[in-house]
């Protein structure tokens, strides 16, 4: 499993309805960008969002004014008089006028621990229609730099933190790596304005891993805010206790939902009223938690090495990403699943097998090679002319060599295996995910299934992640989008029964077979209970 970024969210003190999320920036007076785009989509993610101003920008969609900056002191008593009240789960930082502020803001949120909330800072440098907002000193910029979670710059306003010209893939992890290197934990640089890139692909890079989110080159029209919108998004997605991972394939998906909601469609309809698509084309639609699987990015993941040729090994992932294999693994037999019993020994397949169940998998954890081969060459054997669909854990050499269904693997696994000698043999490729970044790094691959855990709490596996529930079952079912998908973790037969209405396309178990008294008549129960029979 991919190692997920250690970053919780505080909880509040107030039993509030809804999380809370302060957003601290400019007022835009058009409400195109700023704090207004902030509150407005931390409303539409279902966030209670505070506004502390730090200047007031006169603007429209086509031109800057003005600008009138708050003194420090103002600023300060906002944070004051809404501490009490209404703590923050997650603060999302935009336009800092001056150093005076920044230290203001970074001195205070140093102060603030038990419960310390995510800190994300959009540093906006200048409105899209020129005007700039943001004037730091470098000394200052370093000061919130290490003060903050995460910091969402574009192209330029990685050159103005770093002082780095940023002008294609190599200038671009210099500057990435200067801005770590200057204390930023976290850094997500967003890619619209990378005219060397084919797609917008923006990169995430903390201390274990790097990330590329990529989506098909698109056009704003005349929609502003879109940063703020993406920063915002990701701090709503961190206090909904989403993995920074996950958050940011989330925001990004929401951005793209909303742009596509927004902008004019090239339709007939559209084309007859240019002028009121024209207008309403500034004015971001709300759209609530993203669901179509076309809007997600496609997600590469890189682990970082701890050796001194790190740089060179991250370069090579990046460029890989983009090409990410072509083809597709070959499809299931059967589609329908059912239950998916994951068992530890041959003796389990004998055992099964005359159920008429129609996939499992022989998950070996223990035992010599020789013990190993042997197993696997023996439940090929017994499975060979039964319905019965295969698959073997961990062991991908051993399974192409041997002649097996299917082959079952795991995040890590996939940074090693030779996917194309799998998929060359005419094997099944089922893999383990565990959230929505995961699901969509994995969907590039074009598997046979994806398994989606652990849904419950298990005994059965030590897992760094969190039970994902339910209600996040259904999405990632959803995100799936017709590729049979398998949930596992903690299902039992008081559990199968929701498990089942999310439309997964089969139910893997492990301790409610191979712990019951009578694993046979627990299976037969599982697949009644799940409504598969
Ligand atoms: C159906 C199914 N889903 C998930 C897993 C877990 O696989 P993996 O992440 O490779 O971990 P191990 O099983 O090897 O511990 C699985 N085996 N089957
Ligand atoms: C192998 C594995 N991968 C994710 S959860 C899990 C164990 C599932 O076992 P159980 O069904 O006993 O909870
Ligand atoms: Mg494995």
């Amino acid at each position: 499993m991919m190692a997920k970024a250690s970053i919780s969210p505080a909880s509040n003190n107030l039993n509030t309805a809804l999380p809370v999320v302060w957003c601290v920036g400019g007022v835009d007076c058009s409400g195109g960008a700023g704090v207004t785009r902030d509150a407005i989509t931390l409303a539409d993610l279902s966030i209670h969002a505070c506004v502390l101003t730090t200047q007031l920008t006169v603007q429209s969609n086509s031109i800057m004014l003005s600008k009138e900056s708050m003194c420090a002191s103002a600023l300060n008593q906002q944070w004051q008089v809404l501490f009490e009240d209404t703590p923050p789960r997650a603060i999302k930082i935009g336009a800092i006028a001056n150093d005076e502020q920044a230290l203001l803001l970074s001195a205070r949120i140093q102060k603030t621990s038990n419960p310390r909330p995510f800190v994300v800072w959009d540093p906006v440098l200048s409105t899209s229609s020129g005007g700039v907002l943001s004037e730091l000193s470098e000394s200052v910029v370093d000061e919130l730099l290490n003060t903050v979670d995460i910091v969402t710059p574009n192209i330029d306003e990685l050159t103005w933190l770093t002082h780095l010209p940023v002008v294609d893939e190599a200038s671009l992890l210099n500057a990435i790596n200067r801005l770590r290197g200057k204390g930023a934990k976290s850094v997500y640089v967003k890619g619209g304005h990378a005219h060397w890139q084919k797609n917008v692909s923006d990169i995430f890079v903390c201390a274990s891993h790097t990330l590329r989110f990529s989506q098909p080159k698109y056009a704003n029209g005349n929609l502003r805010g879109t940063g703020c919108m993406l920063a915002s998004a990701v701090a709503a997605f961190i206090v909904h206790d989403y993995c920074i991972e996950d958050a940011l394939t989330l925001a990004n998906a929401y951005v793209s939902e909303v742009r596509n909601h927004t902008l004019p469609k090239q339709s007939a309809a559209a084309n007859a009223n240019a002028i009121s698509s024209e207008l309403t084309a500034y004015f971001a639609r709300t759209n609530g938690f993203p669901t179509k699987p076309e809007s997600f990015p496609l997600v590469t993941f890189h682990q970082r090495g701890a050796t001194a040729n790190e740089k060179e090994r991250d370069k090579d992932t990046l460029l890989e990403a983009s090409s990410c294999k072509e083809g597709h693994f070959p499809a299931l037999t059967h589609t329908h699943l059912g239950i998916y019993p994951v068992v530890d020994s041959v003796q389990w397949i004998a055992r099964l097998w005359p159920t008429a169940v129609k996939i499992m998998q022989l998950r070996v954890k223990q035992g010599s090679q020789e013990d190993i081969r042997q197993q696997i060459k023996e439940a090929i054997e017994l499975v060979k002319h039964t319905d019965c669909q295969l698959f073997i854990n961990d062991y991908w050499e051993l399974a192409i060599e041997l002649g097996a269904y299917g082959v079952h693997l795991g995040q890590e696994d996939i940074d090693t295996a030779d996917l194309n000698a799998i998929r060359n043999a005419g094997l099944r490729l089922g893999i383990s995910t565990h959230g929505f970044a995961e699901i969509q790094r994995v969907r590039a691959l074009n598997p046979s299934y994806i398994a989606l855990g652990h849904i419950f709490p298990t005994n059965t596996k030590d897992m760094p992640s969190k039970p994902q529930g339910v209600a996040r079952l259904e999405k990632y079912v959803q995100l799936c989008d017709g590729i049979p998908t398998v949930a596992i973790g903690g299902i039992n037969l008081s559990r199968i029964g929701d498990v089942a209405k999310t439309g997964v396309s089969g139910i893997a178990v492990v301790s409610a077979i191979t712990q019951a008294e009578h694993p046979l008549k627990a299976y037969q129960a599982l697949v009644e209970e799940a409504g598969f029979a």
